[in-house]
């Protein structure tokens, strides 16, 4: 192979096609199956190497920083390979490496395209003979991997069939999910992601993430650097403790941060380049993973303490030493309890960190709640809320309420948080058991005698919202959903654990039991149910609802810290796409359908909370933020290659 320095990068001319003088003469100077690669003319390179758009450069000379009006890329994300400055019908070069060779543009994910490659594509870039002569559109190509997809009939055979499409033409798969996202969702995230987790020593091919274990302390900013993209973004990060309701699956967690960033990209927009999924292995008490001969990752007992903190730490300062800090959202991902807010807390103030299990939930579930009010009526101050599990989930959502009902209401959050009661494993959570409670519970400790059952405090506290969180399958019980029906004229019933095995009930129970009276939402998806003739569509109050659309706000603005009032923000934006229509089927949420919409409006009502509270970078604000979102967003169509 024949690397080229910098010098020899050539301009857009000279490498036009297979007939252009170089290129013949390239041919000549080496084997047939390698070639000179060049960048585009209108480009220049920043200290750093970045490729800096000429309108940029001029900005830059005026003292300006300015927002190219012909871009359809912003909000700092770099496009190296010019595909997302190129229309559709511009031409590009496939490549930012020096050499490269048709076998090996095929194995790229960025940028193979199968059949799709045309006939001069295939003669200007050695293809021919590696394919079978029929040229087919990217269309088609969806058309027949959805009919491949559809004729398995276990959930982890589509995973394993996404994830190798994923691996082969990362555009082609993107298109997949984001034309057909109710229908793949559950395929690439919740609930299939789940049992991929717990299978994942077997069915892992090749790693799509980084592994950042114990042994690699010390020197992780040097593990960072072997991961071949810079511009990172977004980083989904897990420890693998406390897998959605599934318990602590160790190095198995990495399907999460995998799954999650595949949805920041098809979803909100983001450019898949720019994410980077990472697992920390510290270890797992998992006594199954450690004594199977399969398992992938450190076999010993988990790091706690001081080397627990200590290599998170290393990683924090890592990460910012490494991409910066005004271009990351770092995304936590479940993670057991007690690290979980112990590390938003400590690093909230010096990196832009976010929790999607506490933060992105809280966001998503008032959202409902909000859309919820118009069905049953009254404001958020009048409804009484009790929540099985005061974990991640449950407080953050509890506080993020509270912190609703005080905007509304002009009262203190102190007292606004007394019409919010959580039972955890011991029961009520009242103020007789503080001295014994962890610090993210001890806020829900209200006056009351203490009560040991759910079903005690639901005919207690008689609420009118009804939220589990505690990742534990079947515990709304039918007498607890009836005790609920008994004293509503609506009960909200939300069962949130995921996956569906760890639903609190299922739709099904939650409609039966009511007589078809519930407003029901559920983390992971159920099918519609029909009870006495009629049809009800549960909700899925999933948090990928908000964290795409979230990330992608953040990016946009270049905020660099995140603040409450933007997950109350992101709330509004979402409750306010929720249509009559929907509504009038029982839907407190709208249909993924329209997600890539809803991302954008929700990007643009977080970025105007970043820019209002002095915390975005991205000067001027862009006049209209929503456009500003839509034309950031990541387009899977192929581009034609010169
Ligand atoms: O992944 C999901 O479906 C939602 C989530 O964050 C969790 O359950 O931990
Ligand atoms: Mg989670």
């Amino acid at each position: 192979m024949i690397s080229l320095n910098r010098s020899c990068f050539l301009n857009k001319k000279s490498v036009s096609g297979p007939c252009s003088p170089f290129s013949q003469r390239q041919k000549r100077l080496t084997s047939s199956s390698v070639r000179v690669v060049a960048l585009h003319s209108n480009r220049s390179r920043d200290r750093n190497g970045s490729v800096l758009m000429e309108s940029t450069l001029k900005g830059m000379r005026d003292g300006l920083e300015v927002v190219d009006p012909n871009s359809t890329v912003s909000g700092g994300v770099q496009d190296v390979y010019g595909e997302d400055t190129a229309t559709e019908d511009q031409f590009v070069t496939p490549w930012s490496l020096s050499v490269a060779s048709g076998y090996t543009l095929l194995r790229d994910p960025h940028h193979n395209k199968g059949l799709a490659f045309t006939a001069k594509e295939r003669d200007a870039h050695y293809l021919c003979g590696l394919l079978p002569p029929v040229v087919i559109p990217q269309e088609l190509q969806v058309k027949k991997m959805m009919h491949l997809i559809r004729q398995y009939q276990v959930p982890l055979q589509k995973y394993m069939s996404m994830m190798d499409l994923q691996e082969r033409n990362q555009k082609l798969f993107y298109k997949l999910l984001i034309e057909n996202v109710e229908e793949l969702l559950p395929i690439v995230y919740t609930p299939t992601v789940g049992e991929a987790c717990q299978k994942y020593g077997s069915i892992l091919r090749r790693p799509q993430g980084l592994f950042i274990s114990l042994k690699e302390k010390g020197k992780i900013l040097e593990v960072l650097r072997n991961w071949p993209e810079k511009n990172i973004q977004v980083i989904v990060v897990t420890d693998g403790e406390r897998i959605l309701g599934l318990g602590d699956l160790g190095c198995h967690g990495m399907g999460i941060p995998v799954g999650k960033l595949s949805l920041y990209t098809a979803l909100g927009g983001v450019r898949p380049s720019a994410c980077l999924p990472i697992t920390i292995d510290v270890g797992t008490n998992n006594e199954k993973l450690l004594n199977d001969e399969f398992y992938i990752g450190l076999r010993q007992r988990r790091a706690t303490g001081q080397e627990y903190a200590e290599l998170l730490h290393e990683f924090m300062t890592a990460i910012k030493q490494n991409y910066g800090e005004k271009v990351l959202v770092q995304q936590f991902e479940d993670f057991a309890n007690h690290n979980a807010f112990d590390l938003l807390e400590k690093y909230s103030t010096t990196h832009l960190v976010f929790n999607d299990d506490i933060q992105g939930t809280a966001s998503v579930v008032l959202a409902g709640l909000v859309a919820s009010l118009k069905l049953v009526g009254g404001a958020l101050a009048d409804h009484r809320f009790l929540f099985l599990g005061a974990g991640e989930a449950g407080t953050g959502i509890a506080e993020l309420i509270a912190l609703e009902m005080s905007k509304q209401t002009n009262l203190p959050l102190e007292e606004t948080r007394k019409r919010i009661w959580l039972v955890d494993s011991k029961g009520l959570i009242v103020s007789s058991r503080m001295e014994s409670l962890q610090h993210f519970k001890k806020p829900w400790a209200h006056e009351h005698e203490p009560i040991k059952t759910l079903l005690d405090a639901v005919n207690d506290i008689k609420p009118t919202v009804l939220i589990g969180t505690s990742g534990v399958g079947r515990t709304f019980t039918q007498e607890v959903v009836e005790g609920m029906a008994s004293f509503n004229e609506k009960p909200i019933i939300l069962a949130l654990s995921n996956p569906t095995s760890q639903a609190e009930c299922t739709a099904e129970e939650a409609y039966t039991w009511t007589q078809g009276r519930a407003i029901f939402a559920s983390g992971s998806p159920f099918a519609p149910v029909e009870y006495e003739g009629k049809v009800h569509v549960p909700g899925q109050a999933n948090n990928a609802y908000i964290f795409p659309g979230f990330g992608l706000g953040l990016i946009m603005s270049g905020t660099i810290r995140v603040h409450d009032d933007m997950l109350l923000a992101a709330a509004e934006a979402l409750a306010s796409e929720v249509t009559q229509e929907n509504y009038d089927k029982g839907l407190i949420y709208p249909p993924f359908t329209n997600i890539r919409k809803i991302s954008a409006q929700i990007a643009a009502k977080v970025a105007a909370k970043a820019y209002e509270l002095g915390l975005a970078t991205r000067l001027p604000q862009p006049i209209d933020l929503v456009k500003h979102a839509e034309s950031c967003m990541y387009s899977p169509a192929y581009r034609s290659y010169r």
